[in-house]
């Protein structure tokens, strides 16, 4: 079955472009929460990073609120930046408190060195570029876990990361997907024109596409080096 496209065709070729994409979307880590095989030390050393990650993350979207230029560009950073502080950071606080492991302390533990090339690669992307330069920086993060959730909603064979799994696999963040899917492709058509592939910004917005992906997959080495 193909991946979905979450309605952009912006995002399928940004993805048909990224070499990294299937390391990413069916990297080892992912392959443990699938069979549940995953040790449970990697996972946590994971989400403690993934929460400081999405600290950073809702600056990014805060940027994005700069660098909009409409006010539905503006309106879906603005809900992004509040879904995350507000409601999306549970998953991990809610996890890690069964761990022993405090908010306070999530707030403030140290950021692995490819946690912090992530994050900062990202933010760079918007405090040089523009809106959309910001969004072919954010895309492989946020489709690419509506990727693997939908993939692992039908495939995982155990419960162990059923939890991780129906948060990106739920109609909510699907509907996410779909939403910022469409923001793209609105974004790319006001900057880009119709037929944005021909646009001589296009290769660049690929290489950012790509480089964020490269990111998620040392991201996802970095979790697994927690269960050593
Ligand atoms: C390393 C890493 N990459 C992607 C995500 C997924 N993610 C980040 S923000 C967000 C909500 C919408 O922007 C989602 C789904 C993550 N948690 N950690």
């Amino acid at each position: 079955m193909s991946p979905p496209d979450f309605g952009s065709r912006v995002f399928a070729g940004w993805r048909a472009a990224a070499p990294a994409w299937d390391a990413y979307t069916r990297h080892a880590f992912v392959e443990g929460m699938r069979t549940g095989q995953l040790p449970r030390p990697a996972f946590l050393h994971y989400l403690v990073q993934d929460y400081v990650f999405l600290v950073h993350f809702s600056r990014a979207w805060a940027m994005g609120v700069v660098k909009a230029e409409s006010l539905a560009e503006m309106r879906t950073a603005a809900a992004t930046v509040d879904a995350l502080v507000n409601h999306e950071m549970r998953l991990h606080v809610e996890v890690c408190a069964k761990a022993g492991i405090t908010e306070a302390a999530l707030y403030s533990a140290a950021e692995e060195p490819e946690n912090l090339a992530y994050t900062r690669y990202v933010m760079d992307a918007g405090l040089s570029g523009d809106f959309l330069d910001l969004m072919a920086a954010l895309a492989p993060c946020v489709l690419g876990y509506g990727e693997i959730g939908a993939r692992l909603g039908r495939e995982a064979t155990s419960d162990v990361y059923a939890d991780w799994i129906g948060t990106y696999a739920g109609e909510e963040y699907q509907g996410v997907c779909a939403e910022v899917g469409g923001l793209i492709d609105a974004a790319a058509a006001a900057r880009l024109g119709a037929e944005p592939e021909r646009s001589p910004r296009w290769d660049r917005l690929c290489r950012r596409f790509a480089t964020a992906t490269r990111l998620e997959v040392g991201f996802w080495d970095m979790g697994l080096r927690g269960g050593a």
